[in-house]
């Protein structure tokens, strides 16, 4: 499976962000990709004030605009996220399209990223954002895989959930910043491949220094061995990376620790 990782820039004006995704996914398209992937908050800046400004309900504009794109190339896309309105609630939503345009899975992150480092970075979704309450699975003719948006990759009892059901890839629309970004970013999607004998896909938007949230970038495709297959850098870049999932079960075959697991002995009896 073939896939696409958009690192593109996002700013202040829903329709240019929309256009920017549709031109760098049609020039992905020209690399014979299976799948494109957008990252978190694609067309809204990454700020609790912009939110609802740039919401949109279910079936709203931006998800037409992915829906016909993924039927006209014949390719899947896993729409970033986007704000998603359903009435007074607000949630952080991943629409996924097949080649014929249908939405086959969404995921509204379930882990809200309330962060308040020292020094740091702070954010607090919950001001505007409420969490989704279910782990995301879908098929496509390669495997099953997994959706989650950033946060939630940090939980691996999620990345498991996942893993247990079928997954073979962790596909992670995300905006890690510049606190969170260089300590965890790596460590995370080589951590969660490695334990759960996947790949795992992150998404970033491109840094902008300007912006009151500044995107760490890099986005990054892992390999089950935890091998990283390819990782950008700041800047917007569209990087391609090649899924073999019959690697996922050689290497649970040659070191089978997700069989090895003894649930019963984790927890403390006292
Ligand atoms: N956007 C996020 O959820 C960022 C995040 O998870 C982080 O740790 O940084």
């Amino acid at each position: 499976m073939k896939i696409a990782l958009i690192q593109m820039p996002v700013v202040a004006d829903k329709k240019a962000n929309l256009e920017q995704a549709v031109s760098r996914i049609r020039d992905a398209a020209c690399q014979h990709i299976d799948m494109a992937v957008l990252p978190e908050m694609f067309c809204s800046p990454y700020e609790n004030s912009q939110f609802w400004h740039f919401s949109e309900p279910r079936g709203g504009q931006v998800q037409q605009a992915m829906s016909a794109l993924a039927k006209e190339l014949g390719i899947y896309i896993v729409a970033g996220s986007l704000p998603e309105a359903e009435g007074e609630k607000l949630y952080n939503t991943s629409f996924v399209y097949d080649r014929t345009g249908a939405e086959i899975a969404c995921h509204r992150k379930a882990h809200l990223f309330d962060i308040d480092v020292v020094g740091g970075q702070r954010f607090q979704e919950s001001e505007t954002l409420s969490a989704g309450d279910k782990a995301t699975v879908f098929d496509t003719e390669f495997g099953k895989l997994g959706l989650c948006i950033c946060f939630d990759l940090r939980f691996q009892e999620l990345a498991m959930t996942m893993g247990q059901a079928g997954a073979q890839a962790i596909i992670c629309p995300a905006a890690f910043n510049m606190t969170t970004g260089p300590a965890h970013w790596e460590v995370m999607f080589r951590g969660r491949a490695v334990d759960n004998q996947l790949y795992t896909i992150g998404v970033a938007p491109a840094r902008d220094e300007t912006a009151s949230y500044v995107s760490y970038g890099n986005s990054i495709a892992v390999d089950p061995w935890g091998t990283v297959m390819c990782r950008g850098g700041g800047e917007a870049e569209t990087l391609v990376a090649t899924l073999e999932f019959e690697k996922c079960s050689q290497i649970r075959q040659q070191l089978p620790i997700l069989k090895a697991r003894q649930t019963k002995l984790y927890k403390i009896l006292n």
